[in-house]
Protein backbone atom coordinates (compact mmCIF):
# COMPACT_ATOMS: atom_id res chain seq x y z
CA UNK A 1 0.00 0.00 0.00
CA UNK A 2 1.58 3.26 -0.82
CA UNK A 3 1.74 5.40 1.94
CA UNK A 4 1.02 9.29 1.86
CA UNK A 5 3.94 11.55 2.08
CA UNK A 6 3.82 13.09 5.66
CA UNK A 7 2.45 10.52 7.12
CA UNK A 8 3.75 9.62 10.31
CA UNK A 9 5.58 6.24 10.20
CA UNK A 10 3.30 5.71 14.07
CA UNK A 11 0.93 7.65 15.25
CA UNK A 12 -0.83 7.08 18.75
CA UNK A 13 -4.23 8.63 19.11
CA UNK A 14 -5.84 8.70 23.01
CA UNK A 15 -4.47 5.44 23.68
CA UNK A 16 -6.02 3.95 27.29
CA UNK A 17 -4.81 0.92 29.15
CA UNK A 18 -6.37 0.04 32.20
CA UNK A 19 -5.29 -3.16 34.74
CA UNK A 20 -8.15 -4.76 36.42
CA UNK A 21 -11.79 -4.37 37.60
CA UNK A 22 -12.16 -4.06 41.02
CA UNK A 23 -9.58 -1.72 41.82
CA UNK A 24 -8.24 -0.42 38.17
CA UNK A 25 -5.05 0.84 37.60
CA UNK A 26 -4.90 3.12 34.47
CA UNK A 27 -1.14 2.65 33.55
CA UNK A 28 -1.80 4.59 29.98
CA UNK A 29 -4.15 7.83 29.81
CA UNK A 30 -5.35 8.63 26.83
CA UNK A 31 -1.74 9.61 25.41
CA UNK A 32 -1.80 10.59 22.03
CA UNK A 33 2.40 10.85 19.90
CA UNK A 34 3.79 10.56 16.58
CA UNK A 35 7.12 9.54 15.20
CA UNK A 36 8.13 10.75 11.61
CA UNK A 37 9.92 7.97 9.91
CA UNK A 38 14.01 8.35 10.61
CA UNK A 39 13.10 9.59 13.73
CA UNK A 40 14.54 8.38 17.72
CA UNK A 41 12.11 8.98 19.99
CA UNK A 42 12.73 8.76 23.72
CA UNK A 43 9.78 7.40 25.60
CA UNK A 44 10.50 8.57 29.26
CA UNK A 45 9.44 8.62 32.83
CA UNK A 46 9.67 8.07 36.15
CA UNK A 47 8.49 4.14 37.60
CA UNK A 48 5.16 3.56 37.14
CA UNK A 49 4.77 6.34 34.44
CA UNK A 50 3.31 3.24 31.72
CA UNK A 51 6.40 3.48 29.71
CA UNK A 52 6.40 -0.82 29.48
CA UNK A 53 2.64 -0.36 29.08
CA UNK A 54 2.84 1.47 26.03
CA UNK A 55 5.54 -0.74 24.47
CA UNK A 56 3.04 -3.46 25.00
CA UNK A 57 0.04 -2.42 23.33
CA UNK A 58 2.84 -1.04 20.51
CA UNK A 59 3.64 -4.92 19.89
CA UNK A 60 -0.32 -6.39 20.28
CA UNK A 61 0.78 -8.07 23.35
CA UNK A 62 -1.52 -6.07 25.48
CA UNK A 63 -4.63 -4.93 24.11
CA UNK A 64 -5.68 -1.54 24.30
CA UNK A 65 -8.76 -0.36 26.70
CA UNK A 66 -9.55 2.45 24.09
CA UNK A 67 -7.78 4.45 21.63
CA UNK A 68 -6.07 3.59 18.37
CA UNK A 69 -2.22 2.66 16.44
CA UNK A 70 -1.02 3.55 12.82
CA UNK A 71 1.44 2.42 11.66
CA UNK A 72 2.46 4.09 7.96
CA UNK A 73 -1.28 5.22 8.91
CA UNK A 74 -2.73 1.63 8.98
CA UNK A 75 -4.21 0.76 11.87
CA UNK A 76 -2.61 -2.03 13.96
CA UNK A 77 -6.04 -4.06 15.31
CA UNK A 78 -6.65 -4.68 11.74
CA UNK A 79 -3.51 -5.25 9.90
CA UNK A 80 -1.53 -6.63 12.77
CA UNK A 81 1.03 -9.43 11.06
CA UNK A 82 1.62 -7.56 8.12
CA UNK A 83 2.33 -4.54 10.25
CA UNK A 84 4.03 -6.48 13.21
CA UNK A 85 6.55 -7.98 10.33
CA UNK A 86 8.11 -4.62 9.79
CA UNK A 87 8.49 -4.15 13.41
CA UNK A 88 11.74 -5.08 15.73
CA UNK A 89 11.67 -5.38 19.16
CA UNK A 90 14.24 -5.65 22.00
CA UNK A 91 14.11 -5.09 25.95
CA UNK A 92 17.09 -6.04 28.40
CA UNK A 93 14.36 -7.83 30.29
CA UNK A 94 12.80 -10.25 28.08
CA UNK A 95 14.47 -13.64 27.86
CA UNK A 96 14.96 -15.39 24.22
CA UNK A 97 15.20 -19.51 24.61
CA UNK A 98 17.82 -20.27 26.77
CA UNK A 99 18.91 -23.84 25.24
CA UNK A 100 19.26 -22.73 21.72
CA UNK A 101 22.11 -21.22 20.70
CA UNK A 102 22.71 -17.72 19.80
CA UNK A 103 22.82 -18.73 16.16
CA UNK A 104 19.60 -20.97 16.55
CA UNK A 105 18.20 -18.50 17.76
CA UNK A 106 18.30 -15.87 15.38
CA UNK A 107 17.61 -18.57 12.73
CA UNK A 108 13.89 -19.49 14.16
CA UNK A 109 13.65 -15.79 14.88
CA UNK A 110 14.75 -15.23 11.11
CA UNK A 111 12.79 -17.96 9.50
CA UNK A 112 9.35 -16.41 11.93
CA UNK A 113 10.28 -13.91 9.79
CA UNK A 114 10.28 -15.96 5.98
CA UNK A 115 13.56 -14.43 5.23
CA UNK A 116 15.63 -16.03 2.58
CA UNK A 117 18.34 -19.02 3.57
CA UNK A 118 20.92 -16.89 1.87
CA UNK A 119 20.07 -13.61 3.48
CA UNK A 120 19.34 -15.33 6.81
CA UNK A 121 22.75 -16.15 7.11
CA UNK A 122 24.35 -13.09 5.76
CA UNK A 123 22.37 -10.82 8.10
CA UNK A 124 22.95 -12.86 11.12
CA UNK A 125 26.60 -12.74 10.33
CA UNK A 126 27.00 -8.54 9.96
CA UNK A 127 24.93 -8.49 13.15
CA UNK A 128 26.83 -10.41 15.05
CA UNK A 129 30.00 -9.38 13.79
CA UNK A 130 29.04 -5.58 14.57
CA UNK A 131 27.99 -6.71 17.88
CA UNK A 132 30.86 -8.70 18.68
CA UNK A 133 29.30 -11.82 19.19
CA UNK A 134 30.04 -13.87 16.11
CA UNK A 135 32.74 -15.97 18.14
CA UNK A 136 29.98 -16.33 20.14
CA UNK A 137 27.80 -17.78 18.36
CA UNK A 138 27.89 -21.25 19.25
CA UNK A 139 27.22 -20.71 22.60
CA UNK A 140 23.97 -20.95 24.41
CA UNK A 141 21.69 -18.45 25.62
CA UNK A 142 22.28 -19.42 29.26
CA UNK A 143 26.04 -19.43 28.81
CA UNK A 144 25.94 -15.30 28.05
CA UNK A 145 26.87 -12.73 30.49
CA UNK A 146 24.07 -10.14 31.07
CA UNK A 147 25.89 -7.95 28.67
CA UNK A 148 26.23 -10.60 25.88
CA UNK A 149 22.65 -11.36 26.04
CA UNK A 150 21.36 -8.24 25.91
CA UNK A 151 23.04 -8.04 22.43
CA UNK A 152 21.59 -10.86 20.92
CA UNK A 153 18.30 -9.36 21.38
CA UNK A 154 19.44 -6.08 19.65
CA UNK A 155 20.47 -8.36 17.01
CA UNK A 156 16.92 -10.18 16.95
CA UNK A 157 15.49 -6.60 16.59
CA UNK A 158 17.52 -5.37 13.31
CA UNK A 159 17.38 -9.05 11.77
CA UNK A 160 14.45 -9.22 9.71
CA UNK A 161 15.29 -5.48 8.39
CA UNK A 162 12.41 -3.94 10.22
CA UNK A 163 11.07 -0.42 9.62
CA UNK A 164 10.29 0.80 13.40
CA UNK A 165 12.18 -0.72 16.18
CA UNK A 166 10.94 -1.05 19.74
CA UNK A 167 13.69 -0.61 22.24
CA UNK A 168 12.66 -1.00 25.80
CA UNK A 169 15.57 0.16 27.81
CA UNK A 170 17.95 -1.31 25.40
CA UNK A 171 21.37 -0.62 26.49
CA UNK A 172 20.30 -1.85 30.83
CA UNK A 173 23.72 -3.56 31.51
CA UNK A 174 26.23 -3.29 28.93
CA UNK A 175 29.29 -1.88 29.40
CA UNK A 176 29.58 1.88 28.63
CA UNK A 177 31.73 1.07 25.32
CA UNK A 178 29.60 -1.13 24.04
CA UNK A 179 26.47 0.87 24.78
CA UNK A 180 28.42 3.42 22.75
CA UNK A 181 28.41 0.98 19.94
CA UNK A 182 25.45 0.20 20.03
CA UNK A 183 24.24 3.96 19.91
CA UNK A 184 26.18 4.64 16.63
CA UNK A 185 24.21 1.32 15.62
CA UNK A 186 20.81 3.07 16.11
CA UNK A 187 21.74 6.20 14.77
CA UNK A 188 23.22 4.60 11.51
CA UNK A 189 19.85 2.38 10.95
CA UNK A 190 17.45 5.91 11.31
CA UNK A 191 20.37 8.13 9.17
CA UNK A 192 21.33 5.47 6.41
CA UNK A 193 18.10 3.08 6.23
CA UNK A 194 15.37 5.38 7.30
CA UNK A 195 14.35 3.08 10.28
CA UNK A 196 12.62 4.48 13.43
CA UNK A 197 13.05 4.16 16.33
CA UNK A 198 11.26 4.54 19.76
CA UNK A 199 13.24 4.33 23.22
CA UNK A 200 12.50 3.98 26.41
CA UNK A 201 15.33 4.87 29.24
CA UNK A 202 16.42 5.53 32.52
CA UNK A 203 19.80 6.45 31.30
CA UNK A 204 19.78 10.82 30.71
CA UNK A 205 22.95 11.38 28.85
CA UNK A 206 21.68 8.65 26.34
CA UNK A 207 18.58 9.89 25.48
CA UNK A 208 20.28 13.24 25.17
CA UNK A 209 23.05 12.15 23.72
CA UNK A 210 20.93 9.69 20.78
CA UNK A 211 17.10 11.51 20.51
CA UNK A 212 15.79 13.56 18.23
CA UNK A 213 12.69 14.02 20.30
CA UNK A 214 11.44 13.06 23.80
CA UNK A 215 7.97 12.56 25.38
CA UNK A 216 8.35 12.26 28.69
CA UNK A 217 5.47 10.42 30.48
CA UNK A 218 3.96 10.73 33.76
CA UNK A 219 0.92 8.31 35.03
CA UNK A 220 0.36 7.11 31.76
CA UNK A 221 -0.23 10.76 30.55
CA UNK A 222 2.06 13.19 28.25
CA UNK A 223 4.17 15.70 30.87
CA UNK A 224 6.04 17.35 28.34
CA UNK A 225 7.84 16.32 25.05
CA UNK A 226 10.50 18.24 23.00
CA UNK A 227 13.87 18.09 22.14
CA UNK A 228 15.98 16.91 25.23
CA UNK A 229 17.95 20.56 24.97
CA UNK A 230 14.48 22.27 24.86
CA UNK A 231 13.00 19.93 27.59
CA UNK A 232 15.75 20.75 30.25
CA UNK A 233 15.58 24.00 29.55
CA UNK A 234 11.81 24.22 30.45
CA UNK A 235 12.79 23.68 34.28
CA UNK A 236 12.91 27.04 35.49
CA UNK A 237 15.44 26.65 37.93
CA UNK A 238 19.09 26.73 38.89
CA UNK A 239 21.69 24.89 40.75
CA UNK A 240 23.61 27.48 43.23
CA UNK A 241 26.63 25.52 44.04
CA UNK A 242 28.73 27.67 46.67
CA UNK A 243 32.01 26.61 48.21
CA UNK A 244 31.29 28.75 51.95
CA UNK A 245 34.63 29.65 54.26
CA UNK A 246 31.82 31.16 56.93
CA UNK A 247 28.80 31.55 57.57
CA UNK A 248 27.25 28.00 56.08
CA UNK A 249 24.33 27.88 58.83
CA UNK A 250 23.47 31.30 57.44
CA UNK A 251 23.17 30.37 54.02
CA UNK A 252 21.01 26.76 54.93
CA UNK A 253 18.90 29.40 57.47
CA UNK A 254 18.29 31.56 54.11
CA UNK A 255 17.59 28.86 52.09
CA UNK A 256 15.49 27.15 54.49
CA UNK A 257 13.37 30.52 54.94
CA UNK A 258 12.75 30.70 51.46
CA UNK A 259 11.57 26.93 51.18
CA UNK A 260 14.52 26.36 49.21
CA UNK A 261 16.13 22.13 48.46
CA UNK A 262 19.47 22.33 49.70
CA UNK A 263 22.45 19.42 49.52
CA UNK A 264 25.57 19.60 51.26
CA UNK A 265 28.45 18.10 50.69
CA UNK A 266 31.78 17.79 53.05
CA UNK A 267 34.29 20.50 52.49
CA UNK A 268 31.47 23.14 53.17
CA UNK A 269 30.15 22.87 49.53
CA UNK A 270 26.45 23.52 49.67
CA UNK A 271 24.00 23.46 46.30
CA UNK A 272 20.88 25.39 46.44
CA UNK A 273 17.99 24.83 43.82
CA UNK A 274 16.48 27.94 42.91
CA UNK A 275 14.03 29.67 40.51
CA UNK A 276 16.20 31.33 38.08
CA UNK A 277 14.70 34.98 38.62
CA UNK A 278 15.57 34.71 42.44
CA UNK A 279 19.15 33.90 42.47
CA UNK A 280 20.58 37.77 42.56
CA UNK A 281 18.12 38.08 45.31
CA UNK A 282 18.97 35.07 47.09
CA UNK A 283 23.38 35.93 46.59
CA UNK A 284 22.29 39.51 48.14
CA UNK A 285 20.63 37.94 51.27
CA UNK A 286 23.49 35.91 51.80
CA UNK A 287 25.93 38.98 51.46
CA UNK A 288 23.67 40.98 53.86
CA UNK A 289 24.22 38.26 55.85
CA UNK A 290 28.15 38.31 55.69
CA UNK A 291 28.58 34.89 54.50
CA UNK A 292 31.71 34.83 52.54
CA UNK A 293 32.11 31.65 49.80
CA UNK A 294 35.49 31.21 47.45
CA UNK A 295 33.67 29.14 44.82
CA UNK A 296 30.06 29.69 42.81
CA UNK A 297 28.82 27.82 39.75
CA UNK A 298 25.41 28.61 38.82
CA UNK A 299 24.29 25.33 36.88
CA UNK A 300 21.30 25.19 34.46
CA UNK A 301 19.29 22.10 34.93
CA UNK A 302 19.58 19.05 32.81
CA UNK A 303 17.00 16.44 31.69
CA UNK A 304 17.95 14.60 34.50
CA UNK A 305 16.87 17.30 36.82
CA UNK A 306 13.54 17.38 34.80
CA UNK A 307 13.30 13.58 34.95
CA UNK A 308 13.76 13.86 39.16
CA UNK A 309 11.76 16.96 39.61
CA UNK A 310 8.44 14.86 38.08
CA UNK A 311 9.33 11.83 40.11
CA UNK A 312 9.65 14.55 43.21
CA UNK A 313 6.20 15.75 42.38
CA UNK A 314 4.58 12.45 42.65
CA UNK A 315 6.56 12.25 46.12
CA UNK A 316 8.98 9.27 44.95
CA UNK A 317 12.16 8.42 45.97
CA UNK A 318 14.84 9.19 43.37
CA UNK A 319 15.06 6.88 41.21
CA UNK A 320 18.19 4.23 41.12
CA UNK A 321 21.13 4.94 39.04
CA UNK A 322 21.00 3.79 35.66
CA UNK A 323 24.07 1.18 35.63
CA UNK A 324 26.65 2.96 33.12
N1 LIG B 1 -0.62 -6.43 34.46
C1 LIG B 1 -0.83 -5.37 35.26
N2 LIG B 1 -1.81 -5.36 36.17
C2 LIG B 1 -2.05 -4.31 36.97
N3 LIG B 1 -1.31 -3.17 36.94
C3 LIG B 1 -0.30 -3.12 36.07
C4 LIG B 1 0.01 -4.20 35.17
N4 LIG B 1 1.07 -3.84 34.40
C5 LIG B 1 1.41 -2.60 34.79
N5 LIG B 1 0.60 -2.16 35.78
C6 LIG B 1 0.65 -0.85 36.45
O1 LIG B 1 0.60 0.12 35.43
C7 LIG B 1 1.45 1.23 35.76
C8 LIG B 1 2.45 1.47 34.62
O2 LIG B 1 3.37 0.38 34.58
P1 LIG B 1 4.52 0.27 33.47
O3 LIG B 1 5.25 -1.02 33.73
O4 LIG B 1 3.93 0.47 32.15
O5 LIG B 1 5.44 1.50 33.83
P2 LIG B 1 6.92 1.85 33.36
O6 LIG B 1 6.92 3.30 33.01
O7 LIG B 1 7.35 0.89 32.30
O8 LIG B 1 7.75 1.62 34.68
P3 LIG B 1 9.27 1.11 34.91
O9 LIG B 1 10.16 2.21 34.50
O10 LIG B 1 9.30 0.85 36.38
O11 LIG B 1 9.42 -0.14 34.09
C9 LIG B 1 2.06 0.89 37.10
O12 LIG B 1 1.28 1.50 38.11
C10 LIG B 1 1.96 -0.61 37.16
O13 LIG B 1 1.89 -1.04 38.49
Amino acid sequence: MAVAEGTPALEVIELTKTFGRRKPVTAVAGLSFAMARGEILGLLGPNGAGKTTTIQMLLSTLTPTSGRILYDGRDLARHRSAILAKVGYASAYSKLPSLLSVEENLDVFARLYDMPAGDRKARTRVLLDRFGMWDNRKRTMSALSAGQTTRVTLCKAFLPRPEIVLLDEPTASLDPDVALEVRDFVRQQCEEDGVSVLHTSHNMDEVAEICHRVVFLDRGRIAAEGRPSELAATVAWAKVRLKVDRGLDDVARIAAARELDTTQEEGGVIEVEIDEPDVAGFLAALASADVRYTEIAIRKPTLEDYFLHIARRRGEPDPAPTAP
